[in-house]
Order: structure tokens, then sequence, then C-alpha cells
């Protein structure tokens, strides 16, 4: 497995020689006349609002093809004067009126082609003369378009995880089938990334997932139990905002709870074919190794930067080529290890964290158990967001969901199973929601 997925990511396929013959090759790749032509879903986002910077910054080797949003028409519109996308996709249908009279105000007079509705994001991913997609969007409301780029060959640079973990089983068929490729735009596998360049297939012995830890990591178990019956709204707020990142608001309580870190065990077993027994995570609070990796020699290889997403989102865009980066251009400032001074390590606390252990386990399950602990989670972040839930509540309604889907459980689900088991699963954390605020124990 771990062979196949290295060849899936073309890892071994970075380019040999001196620094001149390197620069060259660049050169010809992505000079002016070959440009990335870029598909850009979630462009009002924080992973968007980050890939049009580099865009902007690396106009001679980006191009936007085209974008995709939700409802933010107001930064939608800006971004259509801008980079003027010839397709894009409005999810809120009721929302285009008022696209239009912003892009008119704007001066927009070269109309893309525009699509509302669930349509929208397909119709962005597949957008003709694209070859790269960036998958900003957040959830599983990625996987269709996903889908239906990988159809033509293009190039994922993954940002949406939930899109994978949810979709694995079926996405990675659809890679192999049609020869396209993946990258990784989350930092973590990034890092992973970056280091297998050059290791032969077979090679990788282990990953080292870093976590910052998110937004209680200086809580005890005990304390954070206690702060939360006191003043579960002190949690909500807290759990919204992240130590070292400025990411969307989902993936800011994932970070929180640390399901984002086991979303990301999943995503690494799926990228890079590594076993469940081989991965392990390590709390980093400052976020600076972004991750590594073991070799079969025992070598460690882990990658460094300041907490800065441009740098992932540039790679998983310019692969197999590294760009050149002016300081402070678009990019953080030169990482230094001296004005940093200190790194620290610990192991995680997996009873202070039980959305990692469940995480371990629906990926070792396999088959449609990481779909229905996506769906779950995805759920349950939401409802814990809008104050009708608890922050320990998110855990315990995925075990429920977990356990219940043990009887339908699929191992080779087709996409219709996909679709059916998150929409399945999305139901029962209401249900169970429902049951947990009866009895006046999660729900506040
Ligand atoms: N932010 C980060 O640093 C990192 C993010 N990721 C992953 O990247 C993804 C995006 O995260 P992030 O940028 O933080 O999220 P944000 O919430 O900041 O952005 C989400 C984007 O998706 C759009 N969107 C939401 N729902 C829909 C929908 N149903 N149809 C079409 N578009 C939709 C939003 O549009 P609108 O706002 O217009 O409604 C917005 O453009 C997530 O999967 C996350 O896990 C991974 C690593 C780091
Ligand atoms: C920037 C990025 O990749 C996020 O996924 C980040 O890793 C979240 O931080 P945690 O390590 O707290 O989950
Ligand atoms: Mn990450």
């Amino acid at each position: 497995a771990s062979r196949r997925a290295a060849v899936r990511m073309g890892v071994g396929a970075a380019p040999f020689g001196t620094p001149a013959d390197f620069r060259d090759s660049v050169e010809r790749a992505l000079g002016s006349n070959s440009k990335k032509h870029v598909a850009l879903l979630g462009s009002t986002g924080s992973i968007g609002t980050q890939t049009l910077d580099i865009v902007r910054e690396y106009a001679e080797h980006f191009e936007v093809i085209s974008l995709s949003a939700g409802g933010n028409v107001e930064l939608l519109a800006k971004q259509i004067a801008e980079f003027k996308p010839s397709v894009v996709g409005l999810a809120a249908s009721e929302k285009l009126p008022e696209l239009l009279s912003r892009l008119s105000a704007l001066g927009v007079t070269q109309m893309p082609k525009i699509v509302t509705g669930p349509d929208g994001q397909i119709a962005a991913a597949v957008a003709e003369g694209a070859d790269t997609v960036v998958t900003g969007v957040v959830g599983v409301a990625g996987l269709l378009p996903t889908i239906e780029a990988i159809k033509l060959g293009r190039t994922i640079a993954l940002a949406n995880k939930e899109t994978l973990i949810a979709g694995g089983p079926i996405i990675l068929p659809l890679l192999d089938k049609y020869g396209a490729k993946m990258t990784a735009a989350d930092s973590e596998h990034s890092a992973i990334f970056q280091c297998l360049q050059g290791v032969p297939p077979g090679a990788l012995r282990r990953v080292i997932l870093t976590a910052s830890g998110g937004a209680f990591r200086d809580f005890e178990a005990a304390e954070l139990l206690a702060k939360n019956a006191a003043d579960p709204e002190w949690v909500r707020q807290k759990a919204t905002t992240h130590p070292n990142w400025d990411m969307g608001a989902k993936i800011t309580v994932d970070s929180a709870t640390m399901m984002n870190k086991g979303l990301e065990v999943i995503e690494a077993h799926y990228l890079f074919g590594v076993a469940y027994d081989d991965i392990d995570i390590v709390v980093h609070p400052q976020s600076i190794v972004h991750s590594a990796i073991e070799t079969s020699d025992s070598s460690v290889i882990a990658q460094l930067g300041w907490p800065d997403m441009r740098l992932p989102i540039l790679y998983a865009m310019s692969w197999p080529h590294r760009i050149h980066v002016d300081y402070g251009r678009g990019i953080d400032n030169k990482f230094d290890l001296v004005k940093l001074g200190s790194m620290t390590f610990k192991a995680p606390d997996y009873a202070k964290y039980p959305c990692i252990p469940l995480a371990f386990a629906a990926g070792r399950k396999g088959g449609t158990m990481t779909c229905a602990l996506n769906a779950a989670n995805e759920r349950a972040n939401e409802l814990f967001r809008a104050g009708k839930f608890d922050f320990f509540g998110i855990p315990k309604v995925i075990e429920k969901v977990m356990g219940a889907h043990e009887k339908d459980w699929l191992a080779k689900p087709e996409l219709e199973d996909i679709l059916r088991i998150d929409a399945w699963a999305r139901e029962q954390v209401d249900v169970e929601a429902a049951k947990l605020a009866s009895a006046k124990v999660l729900i506040h």
C-alpha cells in the first residue's frame, strides 16, 4: 500500500541535479509561458484567501481560472474583479442578485459564467483550462467537486481533509483510475510530503504528526471539566480561538477537541499508505516542526517553519517544483532558530482528548466508519458552535453514532453509500442531541 501511495503522490519524482539544473527545470515548468491554472474552491475562506495571496504575489506562476464560495458575496465580488475568473460557483443561490449588483458597482464588465447552488462548486472544479484544484471548501461539501475534478485528471491540492476522510475508499481508486495526483496543503501532510521527496517507495517507517494541542492545551482534564461546568460559554469562546493559526471556525473547534489531529491521522493513512500503528501524535505547542517521518534506516526527517499556511499551499500548487520566494514576499519572514530559541514536545492526553482514540478506531475499522465519524463530528461541531451542544458532548455523541453504524458498516462502499451514511450520521447526532437535551446533560 505504501508503494502505491508513494507513486500516487509522485514521491521520488522531484528533479535531481545541480542547483542550476534545478533552477532551469523550475523556469521551464513554471516560467511565464507555463503557469499553473488554478480552480479554487472556498475562495472566501482562510485557505481560499491565502491561496489568492500567493496567486497575487506570484502571478508569473499562477493564474486563477475559477472560484467558488458559499455566501460571502461581498468578498467574492472583489475577488472576481481582481482575478477575473472565467467560471464562478456560488452555493447561496439567493445571493446571486446581490453578487451581480456588487460586480456592477465594481465596474466588472468581463462577466464570468456564474453557476449557483451545489452545482456551482462542481462547475468551478471542472472549469476548462484548470489543471490544479485547490480544495479550500470546508466539510464534506467538497466531495462531489473533488471527484469530478479527479475524473478530469486534475491535480488536487487538498486542504479539505473531510472529503478524503469521508470518501477515502472511493477517492483512492479514482485517483489511480484517472491518473490524477493529490498533493497535500494541510500543514502536517505538506511537511510529511516534503520529507518524503526522494525517499524510495517502501522506506517510510513511521509518521510523527505534530499537534499544537489547541485552545485547551494548558488545562488539565479535570480543570477543563470544572471550567465547563461553571462557565460553558467561556469554554465555547475559547474553543473558537486557535493559539497559533488563524483558521475557519470549524477547524478551530476541531483543533480544541483534537479531532483535527484524529482526522489528520486518517488523512495521513490515506495519503501516504502509512499503517495506523505507525502514526504517532506529539503535542508541540509552538507549531514549528510541522511533522516528521522516520525512514527504514531510523533517520528522522522533519520540516520546520513559522506557522504560515501560505507555504504549504504554495508547495501543494507548485509541486514537484519549488519556486523562488523572496523573504517577506507573500510568505512569512526568514526562519531563524536562534530567534525561536526553544521548542517543546509532550504526549497527548487521550483521556482529555477522546476524539483521538475515536479517530484511530474509525480509521482501523476503515470502510464507511471514517465517513460516519466525519459526519458526526461535522454536525456536533456545528451544534457546539451554535450554542446547542456542550464541549464534552462532542466525543460522546460521535462514539454513539460510530457504535450505531456498526450494523450498516460497509468495507467497500460506492459513492451513494458514502452520501447516504453521511446524511444518516448527521441525523443521528440530532437524535442523540435531543435525547441528551431531555436528560439535561449535555445541551444548554
Ligand atoms: N484554515 C487553515 O489554516 C486550514 C484549513 N484546512 C482545511 O481547509 C478547509 C477550509 O478551511 P478554512 O479555510 O479554515 O475554512 P473557512 O470556514 O475559513 O472557509 C470555508 C470556505 O468554504 C466555503 N463554503 C462553506 N460551505 C460551502 C458550501 N456548502 N458550498 C460551497 N462553499 C462553501 C466558504 O464560503 P463562504 O465563506 O463564502 O460562505 C469559505 O469560502 C477545511 O477542510 C479545513 O479543515 C486544513 C489546514 C489548515
Ligand atoms: C494549519 C493546519 O494545518 C491546521 O490543521 C493546524 O494543524 C491545526 O492545529 P492543531 O495542531 O491544533 O490541530
Ligand atoms: Mn493541519
